[in-house]
């Protein structure tokens, strides 16, 4: 059957791309920042704010919502969307990820990766069937494939053996749900460590399958910034053209900033939410401790050129006080501002390559955050 073009390019800047995603629960401008939901809540902030600071799709967590309450649980109150009061468009992780960095136990084979719950202990196995049917239970708008995401600093050979076994489960996803199955789009991820040909083999691999959209993993997970940079640079632009690009977990404001000029469509990242929960506030003018003595008497707003309900309603001396006193509230804030900061950043790319000044603001965020460069 003839598949419907899900993504549209409107303009580029360069390698960067200003695209139109469309779902089942509506369209996705990108470059988009995606705010991360952790156990089905993006923390301390509810659906309302989320509408406000201008989230357009955030991410649902097929890990936590598989052991609790359960996929099949969710799926009988009318899925994830209708459970946690999101109408927007959600995308999934498959959880495997999830799996590797919260369970010292687990065992991983062709068949999938075995783990305990950690919450209560009990034995679980993620197959590429199975998280494939978490993901349609929970009813997101895009999926992700079952993956290994090799560990930081991992040999060549583990690389190119692991690459394999990722291919080998990107197929079974795929067979578990063909494209025009039916409206949930399937994405694909690239693996192969920080080496150029094995990047490349295992991109090949992918698109032969063929999904709506592809994914760079294996990112972010402890290899040093220019290894990082340096394959984004080289496999942002030899993603699919005409699909998606979606770098998994990342990141800074500058790492952002740099995988849009790499062609890079959609980011997740926990900075915002896990950085405001410590008092560290990103700004136009680069990051505020709040906690900081400097603050105790200060009225100015956290960020005059932020328009968030934050910054327009409470000084720096209050969100100080606020966040010393561990009061709920502070959580609220500081997390209303740092979503609206990295929307509002990924919103000002999208104007930024209709314009072709890209490259005005990529200097403007390497100088606000000097020590984010590689
Ligand atoms: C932080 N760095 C990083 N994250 C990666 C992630 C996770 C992306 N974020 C998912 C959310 C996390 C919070 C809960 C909800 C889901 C990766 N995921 C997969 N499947 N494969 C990677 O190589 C992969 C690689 C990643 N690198
Ligand atoms: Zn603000």
């Amino acid at each position: 059957m003839e598949r419907q073009n899900i993504f549209t390019i409107l303009a580029r800047d360069g390698h960067a791309r200003r695209g139109r995603l469309s779902t089942a629960h509506g369209t996705v401008e990108t470059p988009v920042f995606m705010p991360v939901g952790t156990v089905g809540s993006v923390k301390a902030v509810c659906p309302a704010d989320l509408k406000d600071v201008g989230a357009q799709i955030i991410l649902g967590n097929t890990y936590h919502l598989y052991l609790r309450p359960g996929d099949e649980l969710v799926a009988r109150r009318g899925g994830l969307h209708r459970f946690m009061r999101w109408d927007g468009p959600i995308l999934t992780d498959s959880g495997g990820f999830q799996v590797f960095s919260l369970n010292e136990l687990r065992r991983l084979g062709e068949e999938g990766v075995e783990f305990r719950s950690h919450l209560d202990g009990s034995r679980h196995l993620f197959t590429p069937e199975k998280v494939v049917s978490i993901q349609r239970n929970l009813g997101s708008d895009v999926m992700m494939v079952l993956d290994e995401c090799p560990p930081g600093g991992s040999d060549r050979d583990y690389v190119a053996r692991s690459l394999g076994l990722t291919t080998r489960w990107a197929r079974r996803c795929r067979e578990a749900y063909p494209a025009g199955a039916g409206e949930q789009h399937l994405f694909g991820i690239v693996q192969g460590g920080i080496y150029e040909d094995l990047r490349e083999e295992s991109l090949a691999q992918l698109a032969g399958i063929g999904f709506e959209g592809y994914a760079l993993g294996g990112l972010s997970v402890g290899e040093k910034k220019a290894d990082m940079y340096r394959i984004l640079a080289h496999m942002g632009p030899r993603l699919p053209e005409n699909a998606p690009r979606y770098l998994m977990g990342v990141g800074t404001p500058l790492d952002i900033v740099t995988g849009i000029e790499n062609g890079i469509d959609m980011f997740d990242c926990v900075l915002p939410t896990r950085n405001a929960r410590n008092g560290t506030l990103y700004t136009s003018q680069g990051k505020v401790n709040i906690k900081r003595a400097e603050f105790r008497e200060d009225d100015s707003p956290l960020d005059p050129a932020c328009s968030c309900y934050t910054c327009r309603t409470f000084s720096r001396a209050y969100l100080r006080h606020l966040y010393v006193a561990k009061e709920i509230l502070s959580f609220r804030l500081n997390t209303i501002h740092n979503l609206r900061y990295f929307l509002d950043l990924t919103a000002r790319a999208r104007t930024a390559i209709e314009a072709g000044t890209m490259a005005a603001l990529k200097a403007e965020i390497a100088a606000a955050y000097p020590e984010d460069g590689a």
